[in-house]
């Protein structure tokens, strides 16, 4: 149901009203993560690991991190899901990640992956191809990492997609959003028919986020740009997604997770005067913003 139409300069898009069910969901995905502090445990990179660690507290879940592939296999049982992000990469992980990923997949639990710096290093390039055979239910990457997973994949052989760049980026985005939208709707189609729970998503993040299930594709607009004036902006942004997939279907804990981000981002923006400040405000405002404050955000498909 839409309540407006327009073009964007590069989608016909429309806005959701303020009565569509998604809101419902979105809505009890925020209250229910308060209600119950689920644990979302990780395996990520060790420069921003103490930011994701209190986002997901601030969010109102519980952390854990760990390296070790049976310390992450048997959490794994007791939590609602598991983030891995492979910003800082050490000889091991290599073996670790390609064992970790086939037993989440045995035993059906959600993973969310962050490929962070996707298309550099031979190791990295290992580990994220080593992922295709054992998906996540969720991958949240900024555009260029997106890009260059779908690459990586091969996704895009079999409908004649020609590479949307051939820039490997660092851990920053080399691409816009919307240069990401077709590698993203075949990641997470590919993500519905061979990850655990038959349920998959994509998130994008950018100056405007982008979230698809490989069918609709909802543009989340706003955030704050001093996001990328803090290091593990996205990193905990994987977190807390990985938080809200404790709770809710990959869709949902996608949108709800980009959205409480967005919004938390524009109060931290307000209340601070620069990145030190912002980080501490940022956190302030994951714990302040209500359900309906995210649930009624600004929501476009199309
Ligand atoms: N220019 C921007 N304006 C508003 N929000 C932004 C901007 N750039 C990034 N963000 C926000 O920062 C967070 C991290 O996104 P991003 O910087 O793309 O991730 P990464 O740190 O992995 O590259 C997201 O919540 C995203 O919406
Ligand atoms: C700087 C840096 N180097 C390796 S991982 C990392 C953090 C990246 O964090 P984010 O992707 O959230 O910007
Ligand atoms: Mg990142």
């Amino acid at each position: 149901m839409s309540d407006s139409s327009y073009t964007d300069g590069t989608a016909a898009v429309s806005a959701i009203s303020a009565a569509d069910p998604i809101r419902e969901r979105i809505a009890q995905a925020v209250s229910d993560v308060r209600s119950t502090t689920p644990l979302a445990q990780s395996f990520t990179n060790f420069v921003t690991i103490n930011l994701v660690a209190n986002a997901q507290l601030a969010a109102g879940g519980t952390a854990a991190m760990s390296f070790l592939p049976d310390d992450i296999v048997d959490t794994a049982k007791i939590a609602g899901s598991t983030y891995i992000n492979v910003g800082t990469l050490l000889p091991f992980y290599k073996d670790a990640l390609a064992d970790i990923a086939p037993k989440l997949q045995y035993l059906g639990k959600p993973w969310v992956l962050d490929p962070v710096a996707a298309g550099i290093g031979k190791t990295r390039t290992a580990i994220l191809q080593s992922f295709k055979t054992a998906p996540p239910t969720v991958i949240r990457g900024n555009a260029s990492e997106i890009i260059a997973l779908d690459a990586m994949w091969e996704l895009g052989a079999n409908d004649g997609a020609e590479g949307e760049t051939t820039r490997p980026a660092g851990v920053e985005a080399v691409d816009e959003v919307e240069a990401a939208v077709d590698a993203a709707k075949r990641l997470a189609r590919y993500l519905a028919q061979h990850a655990a729970g038959g349920k998959g998503a994509v998130a994008v993040s950018g100056a405007s986020d982008l979230v698809t299930d490989g069918e609709t594709v909802y543009r989340l607009p706003g955030g704050s740009a001093m996001m990328t004036k803090i290091t593990g902006a996205g990193c905990s942004l994987g977190g807390v997604t990985a938080t809200y997939l404790a709770v809710a279907e990959p869709l949902t804990a996608s949108i709800a997770a980009s959205l409480l981000y967005n919004r938390a981002s524009e109060i931290a923006e307000r209340e601070s005067n620069g990145p030190g400040s912002f980080q501490v405000a940022f956190l302030d405002a994951l714990w302040n913003v209500t359900a309906e404050q995210v649930a009624q955000s600004e929501i476009l498909i199309g």
